[in-house]
């Protein structure tokens, strides 16, 4: 091999030698513009290594994935977990609920609307007293009550609504006179008056707002539980289902409004932020703001309060069996409509609970990002997955079994007596042991850490108190007391029996009997339940063990 003679430079060298006739000054000028570039490079490594030491150092996240049928309560327990651990991105984002939290509450009164104007036409066909109904009476979710509905404008003046001989108030309140408080159509159970059928045509306009609503939010209805349905455990590595199954609820299939959802969360947001302006569905081109749709909600603030508290009114959901503590918005003795006129009102500004007590189903996945800022794990992330739990959504929780560190799985307990909305033949507590069971036998599961919130113990107690008895739904609890503590530690013990059978490792049990809804503090004097923020913490710390036990075993 011939090496190059050191009389003939190599020419690279040859390439970036100084010119051979460079001046003094020439010179200065290249000798300064080499040692920046050298500063530039030496600070480009150093960077370089200071970013890898960063990732050595740097801990990886830990994953928790939250589990559940359809309105166990996953996304509460997010709420409530970033209300504690994520104190400055929940109060950045408050307000952006106030819109799912007018839609939860149009949408309850819409319902209660629906039932009372379905009561006044059965009583009208009895009766053949003629009437003109606000809206369609034939069902929750039809769309073919726009004709009736475009005639019923909020700025209709209200003289043109009251009838002859009431009187229309300075305020704007109509006044009936004696005789018109007198019975219009008898139903043989319920009396209606003119005061019903005014409420009924005054409140029209939040079928409207119900859809404005949804339109803004980016939300698709769910037209029926078809939509949902699909098998209850699509994990290709679990076994097979439960026997014995419970007895399905019997009673007939309520009316349930129309469900909504959003797919991910920064459309809903994104979409309030840029404040859109909609099209009225009408198609007259004209367009409703956000304010337009306050100033409606607002303006019916009082009679929404009048529907809610009416005797009749209350007696034609309990016969037509629409159970509005089911519905969002409910937790403990308060509700959505029980709060109509401070969250009707124009400058109405959510509170934390109003937030958490909020509903919008989920349909995907969605992550959440958690940084803890204190104690032996600082600076440790948390990733938290919420997936939607219908029975449509389950094939997509199993991609995310590989790399979980720890699962959540929210069971409600109250939900004994009530069959599953995808499928009426299977009582819903009994989809949720099918649940449980694979989520149980899976062998990708097997070293992971899970924790049982057995929830919704506030609606739980609620029935058992009105007097319905778990033994007619559940035969094998036979005839033990009917009371709270002895149901949720029945309904614990079924699920600790699961765990124990299925598990292809022995494996701990953790649960917590919870209410996730309900802050501060769980309001029934029962020392198993503790508030939410206590059991969060209490997980947050058993999940941080659990990960450190498994890293050093690793
Ligand atoms: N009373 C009461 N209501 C609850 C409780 N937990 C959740 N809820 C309500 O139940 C409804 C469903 O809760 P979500 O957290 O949206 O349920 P989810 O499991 O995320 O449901 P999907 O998104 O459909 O899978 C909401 O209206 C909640 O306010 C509870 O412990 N008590
Ligand atoms: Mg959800």
């Amino acid at each position: 091999m011939t090496r190059p003679s050191v009389d003939s430079p190599d020419p690279l060298t040859a390439a970036i030698a100084p010119p051979k006739d460079e001046s003094p000054e020439q010179r200065t000028e290249r000798e300064r513009q080499e040692a920046e570039a050298q500063r530039v490079s030496d600070m480009i490594d150093e960077q370089i290594k200071a970013e890898v030491n960063a990732k050595k150092r740097k801990k990886p996240p830990i994953k928790v994935l939250l589990l559940g049928q359809s309105e166990s309560g996953k996304s509460t327990t997010v709420k409530n977990f970033q209300l504690a651990y994520a104190k400055n991105a929940w109060l950045d984002e408050r307000a952006s609920w106030r819109s799912v939290i007018h839609l939860n509450l149009v949408r309850s009164v819409n319902t209660i609307l629906d039932a009372v104007g379905r009561e006044m036409s059965h009583a009208q066909s009895l009766s053949q007293i003629p009437i003109h109904l606000p809206f369609s009476s034939s069902s929750a979710s039809s769309d073919d009550d726009d004709d009736d509905e475009d005639g019923i404008a909020r700025n209709i003046a209200l003289h043109s609504l009251a009838p002859p001989g009431a009187m229309v108030t300075a305020d704007g309140e109509i006044e009936l006179s004696p005789i018109q408080h007198r019975p219009i159509i008898n139903s043989q159970e319920f009396l209606f008056t003119e005061q019903h059928r005014l409420l009924l045509l005054r409140l029209g306009p939040l079928r409207r707002v119900q859809r404005n609503l949804e339109s803004r939010l980016g939300a698709a209805a769910l037209d029926n539980a078809s939509d949902l349905r699909g098998p209850a455990t699509p994990f290709p590595d679990t076994a097979a289902p439960v026997s014995a199954p419970l007895v399905p609820a019997k009673r007939p299939n309520p009316t349930r409004p129309r469900e909504f959802f959003v797919r991910s969360r920064s459309g809903w947001k994104g979409a309030l932020d840029r404040g859109t302006h909609i099209e009225d569905e009408t198609g007259d081109g004209k367009e409703e703001s956000a304010d337009d749709v306050l100033e409606v909600i607002s303006d019916c603030a009082k009679d929404i309060r009048a529907l809610w508290q009416d005797e009749m009114v209350q007696g034609v959901l309990a016969k037509r069996k629409i159970r509005m503590e089911d519905q969002p918005g409910f937790s403990d003795d308060d509700s959505f409509l029980d709060d109509a006129e401070r969250i009707a009102s124009r400058d109405y500004e959510p509170s934390d609970d109003d937030v958490i007590r909020s509903r919008l189903r989920t349909m995907g996945v969605q992550e959440y990002k958690f940084l803890f800022e204190k104690g032996s794990e600082t600076g440790r992330e948390w990733m938290m997955y919420d997936v939607g739990g219908a029975r449509s959504c389950r094939s997509a929780w199993y991609p995310f079994f590989e790399d979980a560190n720890a699962i959540i799985f929210l069971a409600p307990i109250s939900v004994f007596d009530e069959p599953l909305a995808e499928d009426r033949k299977v009582n819903r507590l009994e989809d949720s042991y099918l649940l449980w069971k694979a989520i149980c036998s899976s062998k990708l599961l097997a070293k992971v850490q899970l924790i049982l919130f057995l929830n919704k113990c506030d609606l739980l107690q609620r029935k058992l108190k009105r007097g319905i008895e778990v033994k007619r739904y559940v035969p094998t609890y036979g005839d033990r007391p009917n009371d709270l503590p002895s149901v949720a530690k029945y309904f614990r013990q079924q699920f600790a029996y699961i765990s124990k059978k299925n598990s292809p490792e022995p494996r701990g049990f953790y649960s917590f009997m919870t209410s996730v809804v309900v802050r501060p503090s769980f309001h029934i004097p029962l020392t198993d339940i503790q508030s939410t923020a206590i059991t969060l913490g209490t997980v947050r710390e058993g999940v941080l063990r659990n990960h450190l036990q498994e890293a050093e075993l690793i």
